[in-house]
């Protein structure tokens, strides 16, 4: 049975762009072969439409045949997967040895896979066809020809991925090279040379990869792992050499430590080497997108990630800071808008006035140090932003805590809607039972005496549940607020139970959300800190007036 592309695999002709140039993305099956990655077919028609919305030429969907759910995300793809950029293309392997790629069960899950490209991984390292395969080295040539030849002959556009290229190519030169000629003789559109053990360094990546261009003639890609930490770069240096097809993964998942990280190399070709592979505009939503896929494969994206982490633009010397204020290019590599991604401003024992000025500026308040009274206010903000961290507090990761420190020093008074009188906590385990908390806090607000107690599975959770019934009592927006996250962390490591802690603490409206900190000996008590905190803050920025004030 022949499919040709149909309307929902993407487009039937390639564009310029992909005719020039390949950006094949494998996050779906390269990606997904990543340790603790674990994919739904659902999960893989998402971040199919997500990585289309990048402008990549290629979306490599699984293997079909080799486990139920990735013939199932073909099946499904047929209906439900609109591709506007990218082409489906399926993976798979060359037939078994001794028999008929026509007769192939593999073979032909991929034929009637309904993707109009398909990738054949293929042996081109002798060692690997004796020991792996136990064959001969011309039955693996028979095996590449017969299979490319089969599934070009149906109608598909086949390209080959030379398993173990370059150890394969430093111990057998010229086999090596009679993989490629093989494949491209029998209709191959491509040979993407495979650095599988991710070993390579750029510069052997890039001898070999011009060495295949001059001895095959032939249209060379690149796959690239990261074993070696140089994935990004042996995929750069692949191009340079003349590689015209680049494949990867978002946000760089694959095998043992992954595959090149497709952003990093695609903001290489572009950014640095003046070289678009994806259409205009689209690299702009690179943070966005990498950061929804890894929504999608619940894996926390990398915050120190190039280019899309959080942490890409972050800056927290105060050097750094003081000459941000004058230019942001003296301290970046680049502007961060061309990836999608911002500059952030951090708060720490490390800033200057003016990392608290550009802060503070970032938060809307208007710190200018141009006058004596502006200087003294920024002054003494840093000051004291350093004596807390001395003492336990951290702001970057705080910001809430940072502004409320902020609203009190510009306009005298910290925000507080509350009075608090008292709060405790017990937890008491009876005989066969769990324990279970309790806290009571009694407090004044819109002119009451209020006093609540709330039942929890821990002291912290107790003191929520009571908190926020206190304050809503006055305060009804509170009903929205949750605690979304909670961490805690020993300061003193020679101490033990004794040690001072801190305590952040995430608190969401269910729009956006703001994290609070809290120092202590006593673990409740910093909490407590961080929470009562939390409800000032998401008061304070819905614009909540105190009664009275
Ligand atoms: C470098 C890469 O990452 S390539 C992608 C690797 N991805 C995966 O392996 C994930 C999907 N794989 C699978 O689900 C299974 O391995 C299957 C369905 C493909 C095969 O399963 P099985 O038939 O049980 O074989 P098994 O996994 O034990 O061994 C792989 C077989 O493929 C053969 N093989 C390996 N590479 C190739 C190749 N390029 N061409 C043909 N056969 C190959 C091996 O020699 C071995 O054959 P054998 O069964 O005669 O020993
Ligand atoms: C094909 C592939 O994933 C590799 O050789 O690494």
């Amino acid at each position: 049975m022949t499919n040709a592309p149909t309307a929902t695999t993407g487009p039937t002709a390639p564009t310029d762009l992909q005719g020039a140039f390949h950006v094949y993305d494998t996050t779906l099956r390269d990606g997904a072969q990543q340790e603790g990655l674990n994919l739904s077919v659902g999960d893989k028609l998402a971040i199919a439409r997500l990585i289309d919305e990048l402008g990549v030429g290629y979306v490599e969907g699984g293997w079909p045949g080799a486990n139920p759910k990735d013939t199932e995300f073909f099946r499904r793809a047929r209906t439900e997967l609109q591709l506007h950029h990218a082409r489906l293309a399926a993976f798979g392997s060359t037939r078994r040895p001794g028999a008929v790629a026509a007769d192939d069960p593999l073979v032909a899950a991929l034929r009637d896979s309904g993707a109009g490209t398909v990738c054949l991984v293929a042996k081109s390292h002798d060692r690997h066809v004796e020991l792996a395969l136990r064959t001969t080295l011309a039955e693996n040539l028979a095996m590449v020809r017969d299979t490319v030849a089969h599934l070009h002959g149906e109608g598909l556009e086949v390209f080959v991925d030379a398993e173990h290229f370059f150890d394969g190519f430093r111990r057998d030169r010229a086999y090596a090279l009679e993989v490629v000629a093989a494949a491209l003789d029998a209709g191959a559109g491509l040979v993407a040379l495979c650095d599988t053990n991710g070993g390579m360094l750029p510069h052997q990546v890039g001898e070999t990869v011009a060495d295949v261009v001059a001895a095959t003639g032939g249209r060379v890609g690149i796959h690239a792992h990261n074993d070696t930490g140089c994935a990004v770069a042996n995929s750069v240096a692949a191009v340079q050499a003349g590689a015209t097809h680049v494949q990867g993964c978002l946000n760089g998942y694959g095998e043992r430590t992954g595959n090149a990280d497709l952003v990093a190399v695609v903001a290489a070709l572009e950014l640095k080497l003046g070289r678009p592979v994806l259409p205009a505009g689209r690299l702009g939503e690179a943070t966005r997108i990498a950061h929804a896929v890894a929504e999608v494969t619940n894996v926390p994206p990398a915050s120190r990630q190039p280019y899309v982490g959080t942490s890409a633009f972050a800056h927290k010397a105060g050097l750094h800071a003081s000459a941000i204020k004058v230019d942001p290019d003296l301290y970046q590599h680049m502007d961060p808008a061309g990836v999608g991604n911002d500059m952030r401003l951090l708060v720490s024992d490390m800033a200057g006035r003016a990392s608290i000025e550009l802060k503070g500026r970032e938060l809307g308040f208007d710190l200018s140090v141009d006058s004596t009274e502006g200087k003294e206010l920024v002054g003494r903000v840093t000051e004291r932003v350093k004596v807390l961290e001395s003492r336990g507090y951290t702001f970057e990761a705080a910001d809430a805590s940072f502004e409320l420190m902020l609203v009190e020093e510009v306009a005298g008074a910290r925000p507080a809607y509350v009075d608090v009188e008292s709060w405790r906590v017990i937890t008491e385990s009876r005989a066969g039972g769990e324990a279970v908390s309790e806290a009571t806090v009694k407090l004044h607000a819109g002119g009451a005496r209020i006093v609540v107690t709330g039942e929890g599975n821990g002291p912290v959770n107790a003191l929520d549940q009571a908190l926020r019934t206190a304050i809503g009592r006055a305060y009804p927006e509170v009903e929205k607020f949750r605690l979304i996250d909670y961490k805690v962390r020993i300061l003193d490591q020679g101490h033990g139970t004794d040690a001072v802690t801190r305590v952040l603490i995430e608190t969401s409206d269910g729009e956006s959300s703001w994290v609070t900190v809290g120092v202590g000996a006593n673990v409740v008590e910093a909490s407590w800190e961080a929470l009562l905190d939390g409800f000032t803050f998401g008061l304070h920025r819905r614009g909540v007036l105190r009664p009275g004030s």
